[in-house]
């Protein structure tokens, strides 16, 4: 059962072990009840020397798929789009099987392969490749499409980017604006997320951000990654936002300030991924050692480490976040961070 509260002191530790396994910086922002636990350690900046605040803003990368899966939920909502329909209902012609549906793309399930895997393999010179570049949707579709389907339509869980690449096509479809316009009218103004931007395709943060430092894979080296249009990812990982934001908005998704009750109810239709994880729609729910389910999403680009959950009453969020990426051993020790926030 849930405890008390956070446990602060295993957090700092959790922070400093991310720190000797080669994490530049690491933070936890903390929103209990009312109450804020700032904690962070490192640097922001790895020449200035700048210290890692919580106030930094950063790149979310797959947080993203949330606030894009809100969207079209509200879309829903308002009659627009229907979950069981088929998307080339709605963009003729675009997907190989017009069985695939708007709800097997919000959850993973469409078997459309993900262009990341053929991209970013090898990491640094895949990422060096695309950094400056801009993709248009149709493009990012193409890379996606040169592969065959991983699953049949609706069999099973397959993470892939190229969803959520769809999830904006449908968005701009149905709204005939950009992506940045709907995030901005429907959840960045209404929620007053002050540091939240979808600044695509331009490749810098505005305002007081921490860099990100991807490791190469064989020599572990820190390459500076900050400046990126990451336009490989867009609506699948596109938005730059900061802790406060994110534990306001996954705290408000589950409250059910952001769509409609029988909307979350959706996106909370769960599709198991392993014995403690599952994915609803854009939407991933961790099962914890001490028996409490936290919903919320993760987020990988070049140099940025997010993790962004909530617990089901929207009481206690928290995101972390260390400023690297390609480091597996980081990765699974700041994951750690959700059991301190939530079992304590
Ligand atoms: C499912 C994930 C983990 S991957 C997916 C998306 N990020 C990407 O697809 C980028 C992957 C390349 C990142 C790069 N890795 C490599 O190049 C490896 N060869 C690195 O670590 O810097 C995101 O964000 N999602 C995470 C999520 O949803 O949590």
């Amino acid at each position: 059962a849930p405890t008390a509260g956070p446990d602060t002191t295993e957090l700092r530790k959790t922070l400093r072990t991310a720190l000797s396994q080669g994490a530049p910086g690491a933070f936890a922002r903390i929103d209990d009840n009312g109450k804020v636990h700032h904690l962070a350690e490192g640097v922001a900046d790895r020449s200035t020397k700048r210290a890692l605040g919580t106030g930094d803003r950063i790149r979310v990368g797959s947080v993203t798929k949330t606030f894009t899966a809100v969207v079209l939920l509200q879309l829903v909502d308002e009659g627009k789009i229907k979950l069981d329909t088929s998307v080339n209902t709605y963009l003729p012609g675009l997907l190989p099987d017009k069985k695939i549906t708007v709800r097997h793309v919000l959850s993973h399930r469409s078997g459309l392969y993900d262009y990341a895997n053929t991209l970013f393999s090898p990491s640094v010179a895949g990422f060096e490749k695309v950094r400056n570049k801009v993709f248009t949707y149709r493009q990012l579709m193409d890379l996606s499409l040169a592969e065959p389907l991983t699953n049949k339509p609706g069999a099973s869980y397959a993470y892939s980017n190229a969803n959520f690449v769809v999830a904006g096509m449908l968005i701009e479809k149905i709204t005939k604006k950009p992506v940045a316009t709907a995030y901005q009218d429907r959840v960045i103004k209404p929620l007053k997320l002050a540091d939240t931007f979808y600044v695509h395709p331009k490749n810098t943060i505005p305002g007081t951000h921490s860099r990100g430092y991807m490791t190469a894979d064989s020599t572990g080296k820190k390459i500076d990654s900050t400046q990126q249009t990451t336009s490989w990812a867009q609506s699948a990982g596109g938005l730059v936002s900061g802790a406060k934001d994110l534990n306001k908005f996954m705290s408000a998704l589950v409250q059910g300030k952001l769509t409609s009750a029988a909307g979350l109810k959706e996106m909370l239709k769960w599709t198991p991924v392993n014995s403690t994880q599952a994915y609803g729609l854009g939407l991933r729910r961790r099962d914890l050692s001490c028996g409490v389910s936290v919903y919320g999403h993760t987020g990988t680009v070049q140099g940025y480490y997010t993790w962004a959950f909530t617990s089901k009453n929207g009481k206690r969020s928290v995101t972390s976040f260390a400023n690297t990426s390609n480091n597996s051993t980081v990765y699974a020790t700041v994951n750690r961070t959700l059991e301190s926030t939530f079992c304590g």
